[in-house]
């Protein structure tokens, strides 16, 4: 900020924490800062990094910078020898979706998760040093979803020693994975296994696709882009394949593992979630202070529009929800970690509780993501429809985190079956434990009553924890009984599902406040820290009682007289967030790069920096436009009866 005025000054110096320190705590320990702080530098001042001109580039330039920006990357981390720490914060900070994600994000960890020691020590070397390049193909045009209906077929021939990987319909092309399309020379590809005969469900298989000398697809394989998605730069920097065909190496994993890479994956989009949050959060406050409509007195200045109470009541919540999912997403690495070690150790006993927490949280996050970036978009006014205000794009590329990686409703649904095995077993042997501990006082729940008499009564944390607990409690038993009335309970389970998502949702929202609680439980230090984050929490917990009153009404969790002074307390703690705005979303540490947004920016310069950008438009190279002669022209002199167009 060396020689530039700071136009958001005003707004720092209101603040009542200790902002390097909030710093910390948001990345999650001080070495996690650093690392991040240095190598968000290194990026943002790199020029091949550059990124405001993907708006206006064909899908054939898009993709070959990609190329460029992976290559040259690729190039920085052998240069200066970065760590796989760095190296991964590197491509983050590059900020575009491309072939990498899907090396390190799914095909190293497949090969990490599911193949034997044998396979991992030919594969994961070639890898590492990405002498090969691997997707995961799983989906096909047919089915996605239900992996059980994958079509592909990978028949063992003893005679050979190979197995044969056939795509018998054109429904089981492999459609949608992430790379596969142009620059992918291997893929773990999932099909039916089948041998002697027999079928014996999905497994996977490493595949190479493309030869290693010319790239050129290996016979029987054929390999193509399935075309632009959604949003113009945005998520078509990336190649999505489709793919007939192949040979392959064998494999051999137990059957729960197979869906092993799924939920890491999972795992780490929650964490994504805080971060594709915590960006569209930082543009809009910063905007939403610098903006100013409305409420000049005797020619004073106009209102910031942050001051408005519905401004707040709708910019709030997303900015407490950004700190409770980076918090849960925290909370999931560690789970994820224990569940790694357990695996290791033959131990399958809480495999099924992380799958419900990573699907959920998978689900609930990016839900909420996606809609809080457009909301964003409007809290930003006209100018938040700009390319320049970086929503859009940030909004195109985040959206398909609702469907990829498993549809959120198909994994609430997942979510559903735990909980409803869960409340079966109640009064069993088998005692709830995890983030269904609270199942285990049960008979409490259903019965207790809210105490709150008033807005303040809301402030105390086991308050709001016990009646998170009680509206889930009751919803979920109240679906079960509904549940146990249907002679089929498949059947059952088809007709009650939206029920059985809204419970799912409801236990999913517990699990996040309840991780915000259990941190602040925890030594933070830093004046004023964990008081904001208090605040935050009880924002974002009253926040979804006051979105979602009618399932704690219609459960008898709380009065209506509650659910009004819960209100009350939420106008109250946004007046005491006000202040500490700026500071909060400051305290994300994003450089103006990663965060590619004139609104956005550090120092505030809003006006000048969008007048500047507009002129940087292609169509602004010319004041005539092209096409004035052919088109408009003819137009304005009534000539275009004659006109051949
Ligand atoms: C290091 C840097 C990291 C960076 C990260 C980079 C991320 C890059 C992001 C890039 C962007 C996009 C990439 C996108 C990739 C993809 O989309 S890959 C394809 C993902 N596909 C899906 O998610 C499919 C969704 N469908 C499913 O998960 C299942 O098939 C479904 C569970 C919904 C269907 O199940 P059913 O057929 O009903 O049941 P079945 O399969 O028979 O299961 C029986 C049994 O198994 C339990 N189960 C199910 N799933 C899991 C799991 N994942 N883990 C553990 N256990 C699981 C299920 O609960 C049943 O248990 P039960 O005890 O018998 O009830
Ligand atoms: C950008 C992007 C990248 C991707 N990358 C990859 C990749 O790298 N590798 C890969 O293998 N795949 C990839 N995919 C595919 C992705 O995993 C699937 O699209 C996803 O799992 C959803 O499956 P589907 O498309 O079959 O949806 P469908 O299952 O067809 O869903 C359609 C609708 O049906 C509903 N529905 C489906 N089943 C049920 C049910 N049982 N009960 C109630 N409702 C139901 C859904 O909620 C949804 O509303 C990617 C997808 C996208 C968009």
């Amino acid at each position: 900020m060396d020689g530039v005025v700071d136009h958001l000054a005003d707004e720092r110096n209101k603040a009542q924490f200790d902002v390097e320190e909030m710093k910390i705590v948001w990345a999650g320990s001080r070495h996690v800062f650093e690392l991040s702080d240095r190598i968000a530098r290194l990026v943002a001042s790199d020029p091949v990094f550059r990124k405001d001109n993907r708006a206006t580039l064909s899908r054939k330039d898009l993709f070959k910078n990609t190329l460029r920006k992976a290559a040259h990357a690729w190039k920085r981390i052998i240069e200066l020898r970065l760590s796989e720490e760095e190296a991964s914060k590197l491509r983050f900070y590059v900020d575009e979706a491309a072939f990498t994600d899907l090396h390190w994000g799914m095909f190293v960890p497949a090969i990490k998760g599911q193949a034997t020691e044998e396979q991992q020590q030919k594969w994961l070397p070639l890898a590492y040093k990405m002498q090969i390049i691997g997707c995961y193909a799983q989906t096909e045009l047919g089915h996605g979803s239900n992996v059980q209906g994958l079509e592909t077929t990978a028949t063992f021939d003893p005679q050979t020693d190979e197995f044969d990987i056939h795509s018998p319909t054109l429904t089981s092309s492999k459609w949608w994975p992430g790379g596969l399309g142009k620059v992918s020379t291997h893929a773990v590809v999932y099909a039916r296994l089948i041998t002697d005969g027999q079928e014996h469900g999905v497994h996977g298989f490493i595949v190479q696709l493309r030869s290693l000398d010319d790239h050129l697809p290996l016979p029987g394989i054929t390999i193509g882009d399935i075309g632009m998605k959604f949003g113009n730069g945005a998520y078509n920097t990336m190649d999505n394949g489709v793919t007939r065909n192949g040979k392959c190496v064998r494999s051999n994993v137990p059957r729960q593992l197979i869906y092993g890479t799924m939920v890491f994956v999972r795992q780490t989009i929650v964490s994504d979630a805080s971060c594709a949050l915590s960006r569209a959060v930082c543009i809009a406050t910063r905007y939403s202070a610098v903006r100013r409509q409305f409420g000049s007195q005797n020619g004073g200045v106009e209102t910031q529009v942050i001051d408005y109470k519905t401004q707040q009541n709708r910019l709030f919540p997303l900015l407490a929800a950004a700190y409770a999912f980076r918090f849960v997403g925290e909370w999931l690495k560690w789970l994820y970690t224990d569940v790694t070690q357990r695996l290791q150790a033959n131990d399958f006993s809480t495999l099924p509780e992380a799958h419900a927490c990573t699907a959920g949280l998978k689900s609930l996050t990016t839900t909420f993501t996606a809609d809080a970036i457009e909301e964003c978009r409007k809290l930003c006014g006209g100018h938040g429809y700009l390319c320049s205000s970086g929503l859009p794009e940030l909004f195109a590329v985040y959206v398909p985190a609702c469907t990829y990686e498993g549809d959120n409703v198909v994994l609430l649904l997942q979510v559903a079956r735990f909980l409803m095995k869960t409340v079966s077993q109640l009064g069993s042997e088998k005692k709830p434990v995890g983030t269904t501990a609270y199942m285990g006082r049960v008979e409490h729940l259903m019965q207790c009553r809210c105490s709150v008499q008033k807005a303040e009564d809301w402030l105390n944390p086991n308050t709001i924890l016990e009646a998170f607990e009680a509206r889930t409690a009751r919803m979920s038993v109240a679906v079960a009984q509904k549940l146990a009335q249907f002679a089929n309970p498949e059947e059952g389970f088809l007709e009650l599902s939206p029920n059985l998502v809204e419970a799912s949702v409801a236990h999913c929202q517990l699990i996040v406040v309840s991780k915000f609680i259990e941190k602040l439980q925890q030594d933070i230090p830093g004046k004023g820290v964990k008081e904001l984050l208090g605040m935050l929490c009880n924002i974002y917990a009253l926040n979804i009682l006051h979105k979602h009153l009618g399932d704690f009404l219609s459960t008898g969790s709380i009065t209506p007289k509650q659910g009004s002074l819960a209100n009350d307390q939420l106008r109250s703690l946004y007046s005491q967030v006000r202040p500490n705005a700026i500071a909060l979303v400051d305290a994300f540490n994003y450089t103006d790069h990663y965060l590619g947004s004139v609104l956005g920016r550090y120092d505030g310069n809003v006006y000048p920096k969008l007048y500047e950008e507009a002129w940087k438009d292609p169509l602004n190279d010319s004041v005539v436009p092209d096409g004035y002669h052919e088109y408009i022209r003819p137009l304005l002199k009534n000539q275009l009866r004659n006109a051949r167009l």
